[in-house]
This record gives C-alpha cells, structure tokens and sequence, in this order.
C-alpha cells in the first residue's frame, strides 16, 4: 500500500522543515505549501532553501508550492493536484510582541487560513489534522509541572488568542463531525538544529527568542544578550522555561501522524511537547558558552512584559498515548544549535 501523503503548511519555516525531514525519514510523502512571508527563499530556485537542504539531507523529493493558505484557490488547487491523506498545520504567523501591535493581521493570517484550509480539508474528505499549537494557551501557569488538564485560554496577546481559539475551532469541530481526528501539539520552547547544521533557526531581524539570541551573539552578529529579568523567584533569579530539541518535537510529530494513521479513533486530542524540565537563562548561557567555546556576553536588565517566572511541562501523556519522549539534553541542544550557527552565520542568506 503507497504511503500516505501529508500536506505540510508552513514547511519553509523553523519547525517544518524539521519535521518534513523526519516524515520523510519515516516513509510519509510530503506536500509542502509556504507563503515564504518568514523563509528565506533561495532566490529564483524553485523550492525554498531549507528544503532545498532537506532534500539533500534525506535524498528524498519534496514537492512544494509557493501558496498563501488564506487564498482559497490556491488551497484547492493543491487538494486537485494531490490525493492528500493528512495534514500538518505548521503556518502561521508567532512574533508575540507583533501581535499586539497588528492584532488583525495576526487573527486574519492565523485564523482565517486555518479555516479555509479546513474547509478545503472537509470539501476533499481529509479528516486527519495535526496542528501546532502552543504553551502560551496556558497562560501564567496556575500549577507546575504543565498538564493537559491546565485550563487554557488565558493568554496575554493575540497571537497566543489565535492558539487558543483555533483550539476551541477544532474541538467544536470535531463534536460536529465524528469524522474528525484532530491531535493539537502544544509545544514549550523549540530549540537546537538537525545534527547536520544544515538546517536550523534563521529569524527574520532581531530574535524575539532568547536561543538564537545567544547563538547570534556567540557567533559575533551582536555584541550583548540582554537577559531579561534577574529578580525572578528562580533557583538565579532569570526565567524558567521548558526547552525541548527541535528533533525531539519532530519525532513528536511523526507519532502523531502514525497515531492518526493507524486508528479508527477519532476527536480531539492535546499533547504536551515539552522535555518536563526547567532551564533558567543563565543556565542557557553558560550551557551554550560550554557548548560552543565561545563567550556569550549579556547583561542583566529589567523584565520583559508579560513574562512569567516559571514554566515547564509535564510530558507522560504524550509518552502514554504518542510512545513519544524527549531524549536530547540542553547540552546538546546547544552543541547543534551553534553548529547550525557557526556553519550559517547569517541563516540561510550566506549559502
Ligand atoms: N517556534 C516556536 O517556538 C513555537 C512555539 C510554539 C508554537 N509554534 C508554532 O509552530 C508553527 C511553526 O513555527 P516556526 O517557529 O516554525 O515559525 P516559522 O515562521 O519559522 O514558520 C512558519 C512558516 O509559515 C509560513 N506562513 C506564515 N503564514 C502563512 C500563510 N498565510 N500561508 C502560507 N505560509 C505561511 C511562513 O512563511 C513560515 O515559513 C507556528 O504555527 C507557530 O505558532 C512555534
Ligand atoms: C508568552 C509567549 O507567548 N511566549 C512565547 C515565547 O515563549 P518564551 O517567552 O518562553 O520564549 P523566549 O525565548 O522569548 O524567552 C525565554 C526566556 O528567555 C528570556 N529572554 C528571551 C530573549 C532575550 O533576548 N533575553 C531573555 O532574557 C525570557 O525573559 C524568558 O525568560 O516564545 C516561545 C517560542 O520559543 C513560544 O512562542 C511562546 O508562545
């Protein structure tokens, strides 16, 4: 029997051009649409430059078309050209601070697509959906470690919304329509880079995110890490938070698609992708300095804004139900992160 086929939206970008890989790896064929509105595009070449490299990694095709998910038409048209079995919905937009500051561009790109590609979905009876949601539906953590059972819906900016209520879009969803097999993947803190270092986290101007933030001031494009926060009731006084190895979310995403793929069972299901640890940003630091051998540079200044002190999963029903666990450290999510960088000093701009 062929293997299926997954629609990957957003595939140019960080997480799904990892995760196409390992997809690839695991047999699945991939069909990837990205508005390249956040990926390097690699100039006249047909397909993006991360994926580019992902062919070159796994020596598989990747078929891509340059698609805006909230065109309708362009959506259907790839539903005419390909008999898709699944889809991973990784395209969005993720900048929080932008957010706040273009609330409607976010809710029109992030909702208004998902919701003509879900309705190009039902129009080609494709029932099978993975999306990529995100902590941030949690909002300040109530109790720690994180579980699925945390309420959801108090989030601090449109972009952690556009999480939220595509949530409650999915679970309405699949309460009207028993064909729906929805699994939403609520990820902490993706980091690190695919062991090759060809492939890896390239932000579009400043980083909003504190890794590449270092990595970029490892490798001399800044001169200083700000590190937001010292007086933080923390085991240094700077933020907790939940990393976990971009490889590791991955192969969280394969399971998932192997889950839908081998089950009658339908509805709506929400899994935790976290490493169930906490690691404060001094702890980062100094990891990637070990890491890399580099100084990091950084000083202490105040809070960002809707920042909490403290935040990390708690992962077990993803292992119970996905056969799925975190197993890449901090260590090495370093030692492949400055990889990436050392070998790619400006992202995917310096082929
Ligand atoms: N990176 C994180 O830390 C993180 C954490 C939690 C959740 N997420 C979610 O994971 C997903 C992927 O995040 P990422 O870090 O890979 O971001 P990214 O920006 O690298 O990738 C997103 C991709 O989607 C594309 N895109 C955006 N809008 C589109 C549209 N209308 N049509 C077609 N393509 C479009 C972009 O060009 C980009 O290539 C997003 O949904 C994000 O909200 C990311
Ligand atoms: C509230 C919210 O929506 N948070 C988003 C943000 O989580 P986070 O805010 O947890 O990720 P982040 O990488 O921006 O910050 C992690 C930690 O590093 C600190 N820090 C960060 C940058 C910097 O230059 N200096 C510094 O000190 C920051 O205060 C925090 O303690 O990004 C995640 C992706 O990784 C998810 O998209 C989350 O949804």
């Amino acid at each position: 029997m062929a293997p299926p086929t997954v629609l990957v939206t957003g595939g140019a970008g960080y997480i799904g051009s990892h995760t196409v890989l390992e997809m690839l790896n695991a047999g699945y064929n991939v069909i990837c649409v990205d508005n390249l509105c956040n990926a390097y595009s690699g100039g006249a070449a047909k397909l993006p430059e991360a994926l580019s490299r992902v062919q070159e990694i796994t020596g598989k095709k990747v078929n891509f078309y340059r698609v805006d998910i909230t065109d309708r038409e362009q959506v259907r048209s790839v539903f005419q050209e390909h008999k898709i079995d699944m889809v991973a919905h990784f395209a969005a937009l993720k900048a929080v601070g932008e957010s706040c500051r273009i609330p409607l561009q976010y809710y029109h790109n992030n909702m208004t697509g998902t919701n003509v590609l879900l309705e190009a979905m039902a129009d080609n009876n494709v029932y099978k959906f993975v999306y990529s949601s995100s902590a941030t539906v949690y909002g300040e953590p109530k109790f720690l470690p994180v579980t699925e059972e945390h309420p959801t819906g108090n989030c601090t900016s449109p972009y952690g919304k556009t999480k939220y209520f595509t949530e409650e879009i999915l679970k309405d969803l699949c309460k009207s329509d028993k064909r729906w097999a929805v699994v939403s993947l609520r990820y902490f803190n993706p980091v690190g880079a695919h062991i090759s270092g060809r492939i890896g986290e390239d932000p579009n101007g400043e980083p909003n995110n504190l890794m590449p933030y270092i990595a970029q001031v490892a490798v001399g494009r800044r001169p200083c890490l700000s590190v937001y926060g010292s007086d933080f009731p923390t085991k240094d006084g700077t933020g907790v938070r939940d990393y976990i190895h971009i490889v590791d979310l991955a192969e969280g995403h394969v399971k998932a698609l192997d889950k839908l793929r081998n089950i009658a069972e339908t509805g709506f299901f929400a899994y935790n992708l976290g490493s169930g640890a906490g690691c404060s940003v001094l702890e980062l630091v100094h990891a990637f300095e070990r890491a890399s051998g580099k100084k990091v540079n950084y000083k202490l200044v105040e809070r960002r804004s809707g920042d909490v002190a403290t935040c990390f999963a708690d992962a077990k029903l993803a292992e119970r139900a996905l056969g799925w666990k975190a197993t890449r450290g901090i260590d090495k999510m370093c030692e492949d992160t400055w990889r990436w960088q050392s070998q790619n000093p400006n992202g995917y701009a310096n082929k």
